[in-house]
C-alpha cells in the first residue's frame, strides 16, 4: 500500500532552475473585491487559482457578482446589485473571512458566513464590532467569531471606528476595501499593540488608489473617502511569499533558483526575502530575468523581527533549522492566530525531527541540530507543507501529512518542486 503521506524529495545535487510562480493570493483577493464593487466590468490577468481565491470568487457569486473564468485564464468580474439570502464559505482563508463581511454588509438580505472549524477560532471580533459601529446589523449569537449572519439593507452608513487590529492587519484591510461604497466612507483608527503586516496594509492602500479612491493614512489611522471604484484591468504579480521555499532551496543546496517576473517595485511582503536570504548567506541578484538566489554553501542563522512579514516564517524557520548558527525570529505572536498556531506547530514538528526549537511568547528560538526523517504534520497549513519540503531537501525520510493542504495558495506545488529538482524549468516540460 502506498503511503498516504508525501515523501519530501532529497536534493542529490545543487538545484539549478527557473521557477515561474502563479499569482499573488493577496493581490488576487483584493482585486476581486475591488472589481466586484467597481463602477463597471473589470478583468484580472494572471489571477491565482487556488482554494483561497476560488472561495472568494464563489462568495462574490453567492451575493450576485458575476465572476467568469475565461479560457485564457483571465477572470472577468461583472458588478451587480448585491443581494442575500446567501451562504458564504470562507474555508480557512483570512482574506475571505476579513474582506467579504464588509461587502456582504452592502447587500440587501441576509448573508450567512462560516468556514472550516479552525476559521471559527481566528480573530474576527474587531471586524464584527466595527461593522456594527458603521451601521451594519450582524447576528453572531454573542460569539464575536464565525459563524455569523450579516443582515444587510443594501447600504452601510460608514463613518469613524476604532479597533484593535493587533491580531491581524486583514481586519483593517477588509474595512478599507469596501469603504468607498459606504455612505460616509470610513476612518479606521487602531488602538492596541502594533498592527502586523505593514506591507499588506500598503498593498490595500495602493490598490484602492490605483482604482481612483482617495485614501489618507497617518500613524495607525486610515481614511477612505466615499466614491466610485474605477473598473479596470488588474495584472496580478507572482506570489512572492510562495517564492520562499524555492529560493530557499538554492540556499540549502548551494544551487541557483530564478523566479521570473519579480517586480521592481511591489508592496508584497515576499520582497523582503531578498534581504533575509542574503543575511542567511545567499547571493541575491535582481535583473530583467527575475530574482536569482545562489547558495554559497553556507546557511547562516537569522536574527530578525518578522512582524511585518509574518507569512514568511514557516519557510525561514525550516531554513534556520538547517543553518550553521542559531536563529531568533521575533515579533510574530500574531502567528498563533493563523491557519494554525504556527509557533507551536513549527516547534513541535521541528523538534519531532530531532530539532532544538523553543517557543517564545512572540517567536521562535532555533538551534541547529542534525535532523532525522519522520512524519511532519501540517495542521491544514499550506506553509507547513512548504517548510517540510525545504527540510526534506537535506533530511532523508521527511514524510509530509496532507500535502494537498498546500492548495490553499499553491495547488501545483509538488509538480513545481519536482520540476525544480529535475533541473528542468517547468515552462519547458511537456
Ligand atoms: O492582507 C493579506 O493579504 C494578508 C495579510 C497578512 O495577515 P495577518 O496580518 O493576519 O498576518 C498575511 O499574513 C496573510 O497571509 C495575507
Ligand atoms: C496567514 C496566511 O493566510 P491567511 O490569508 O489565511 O491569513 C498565509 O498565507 O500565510
Amino acid at each position: 500500500m502506498s503511503s498516504p503521506h508525501w515523501s519530501a524529495p532529497v536534493a542529490d545535487a545543487p538545484v539549478d532552475a527557473t521557477v515561474p510562480l502563479p499569482g499573488s493570493k493577496s493581490m488576487t483577493n483584493r482585486a476581486l473585491i475591488l472589481a466586484a464593487l467597481a463602477a463597471g466590468p473589470g478583468t484580472l490577468v494572471r489571477p491565482l487559482r487556488s482554494r483561497d481565491t476560488l472561495l472568494m470568487a464563489a462568495a462574490l457569486r453567492a451575493i450576485g457578482v458575476g465572476v467568469v473564468e475565461e479560457p485564457s485564464g483571465e477572470w472577468r468580474v461583472m458588478p451587480r446589485d448585491l443581494a442575500g439570502p446567501a451562504q458564504v464559505d470562507v474555508g480557512l482563508a483570512g482574506t475571505v473571512m476579513r474582506f467579504l463581511p464588509p461587502v456582504a454588509a452592502l447587500a440587501a438580505g441576509p448573508v450567512d458566513i462560516d468556514g472550516d472549524p479552525r476559521a471559527r477560532e481566528r480573530p474576527m471580533g474587531p471586524m464584527i464590532g466595527a461593522l456594527r459601529a458603521l451601521g451594519a446589523e450582524i447576528d453572531d449569537a454573542g460569539r464575536e467569531a464565525l459563524p455569523f449572519t450579516v443582515r444587510g439593507s443594501g447600504a452601510v452608513p460608514g463613518g469613524a471606528v476604532t479597533i484593535d487590529a493587533s491580531g491581524s492587519s486583514q481586519l483593517v484591510s477588509g474595512l478599507l476595501l469596501a469603504a468607498p461604497r459606504f455612505g460616509k466612507g470610513v476612518e479606521v483608527r487602531h488602538e492596541g499593540p502594533p498592527v502586523p503586516s505593514a506591507p499588506h496594509l500598503a498593498m490595500t492602500v495602493e490598490m484602492l488608489r490605483i482604482a481612483g479612491v482617495a485614501v489618507e493614512t497617518g500613524e495607525d489611522v486610515w481614511r477612505v473617502a466615499p466614491g466610485a471604484i474605477q473598473a479596470r484591468e488588474w495584472v496580478i504579480e507572482p506570489d512572492l511569499s510562495n517564492a520562499a521555499q524555492f529560493l530557499g532551496a538554492a540556499l540549502v543546496t548551494g544551487g541557483r533558483v530564478t523566479v521570473p517576473d519579480w517586480p521592481r517595485d511591489t508592496t508584497q511582503p515576499g520582497d523582503a526575502l531578498r534581504g533575509l536570504l542574503a543575511e542567511m548567506g545567499a547571493e541575491v541578484s535582481h535583473g530583467p530575468g527575475g530574482l536569482t538566489v545562489r547558495g554559497t554553501g553556507t546557511v547562516r542563522g537569522l536574527e530578525a523581527d518578522l512582524h511585518e512579514v509574518g507569512e514568511l516564517t514557516p519557510v525561514l524557520a525550516a531554513l534556520a533549522a538547517l543553518a550553521s548558527t542559531p536563529s531568533r525570529l521575533t515579533g510574530i505572536a500574531h502567528l498563533r492566530g493563523h491557519e494554525t498556531d504556527r509557533l507551536a506547530a513549527l516547534a513541535t514538528e521541528l523538534n519531532g525531527l530531532g530539532g532544538d526549537v523553543r517557543e517564545l511568547p512572540d517567536g521562535l528560538e532555533i538551534r541547529p541540530r542534525p535532523l532525522r526523517g519522520g512524519l511532519f504534520r501540517t495542521y491544514d497549513d499550506h506553509r507547513m507543507v512548504m517548510a517540510a519540503a525545504v527540510l526534506g531537501l537535506a533530511v532523508p525520510g521527511v514524510e509530509v501529512e496532507n500535502v494537498a493542504t498546500v492548495g490553499k495558495t499553491l495547488p501545483g506545488f509538488t509538480d513545481l518542486w519536482d520540476g525544480m529538482l529535475a533541473k528542468v524549468p517547468p515552462a519547458e516540460r511537456g
